[in-house]
């Protein structure tokens, strides 16, 4: 039986993921929960081996598509099942939203076909909330800019990023009851005060 809750963390890149989920783990400490902070792909050896590659080297869309799912296998098997059972609640920095927004959306790779390795991964888990940080393109592309050097993904032209977003914004719609959208265009503290509510909600 399962008691733990399962909270993923998705956007594009450069919406503010990473600035906000210590704050959400630190919330839940607070509460005396434990909690796992994990991401995807990565979160195992195996995982972070196949991020590396998938980051960094160019490959066929499916091959890309099929080494996030097997990444995934792999992140459900070792790290995020055995938590929530033994009723830890997981964070994760991206989980299965991403492969139908950045492979289905932005490169266009069938819903079918994310459906079929989404049902042969994880045909009974899906996230109990998923924090949806969204900002306009530019805004996002302006923060990567100011900080970091870019991966494959990051690399990617504008329209890619659009495609992207508005399949998140379509899942949001497509899956209500488990999505918040977090307008990520204001302050890190007004964002911090809506997450507090959202968590106390939980
Ligand atoms: N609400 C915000 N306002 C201003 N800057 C922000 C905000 N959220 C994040 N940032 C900055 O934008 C950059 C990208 O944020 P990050 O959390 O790494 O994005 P992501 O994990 O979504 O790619 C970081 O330098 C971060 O400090
Ligand atoms: C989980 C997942 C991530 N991605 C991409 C989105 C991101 O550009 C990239 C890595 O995510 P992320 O950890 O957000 O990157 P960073 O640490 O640089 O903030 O992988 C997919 O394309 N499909 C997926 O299924």
């Amino acid at each position: 039986m399962t008691v733990g809750k399962f909270i993923t963390f998705e956007g594009i890149d450069g919406a503010g993921k990473s600035t906000h989920l210590q704050f959400v783990a630190g919330l839940l400490g607070q509460r005396g929960i434990p909690v796992v902070v994990t991401r995807e792909p990565g979160g195992t050896p195996l995982g972070e081996a196949l991020r590396e590659m998938v980051l960094h080297q160019p490959m066929h869309l499916e091959t890309e598509a099929l080494l996030m799912f097997a990444a995934r296998r792999e992140h459900l098997a070792q790290v995020i099942e055995p938590a929530l059972a033994r009723g830890d609640w997981v964070i994760s920095d991206r989980f299965t939203d991403a492969s139908f927004a950045y492979q289905g959306g932005g490169r266009r790779l069938s819903r079918e076909k994310l459906e079929i390795l989404e049902r042969w991964v994880h045909p009974h888990r899906q996230p109990d909330l998923t924090l949806l940080f969204d900002v306009p393109l530019e805004v996002a592309r302006a923060r990567l800019d100011a900080t970091r050097e870019l991966d494959k993904f990051e690399q990617e032209k504008a329209d890619f990023f659009a495609a992207t977003r508005a399949e998140y914004l379509r899942r949001a719609e497509e899956f209500k009851a488990r999505f918040r959208i977090i307008d990520s265009t204001r302050p890190i503290p007004d964002i911090h005060k809506e997450l507090e509510n959202i968590i106390a909600g939980l």
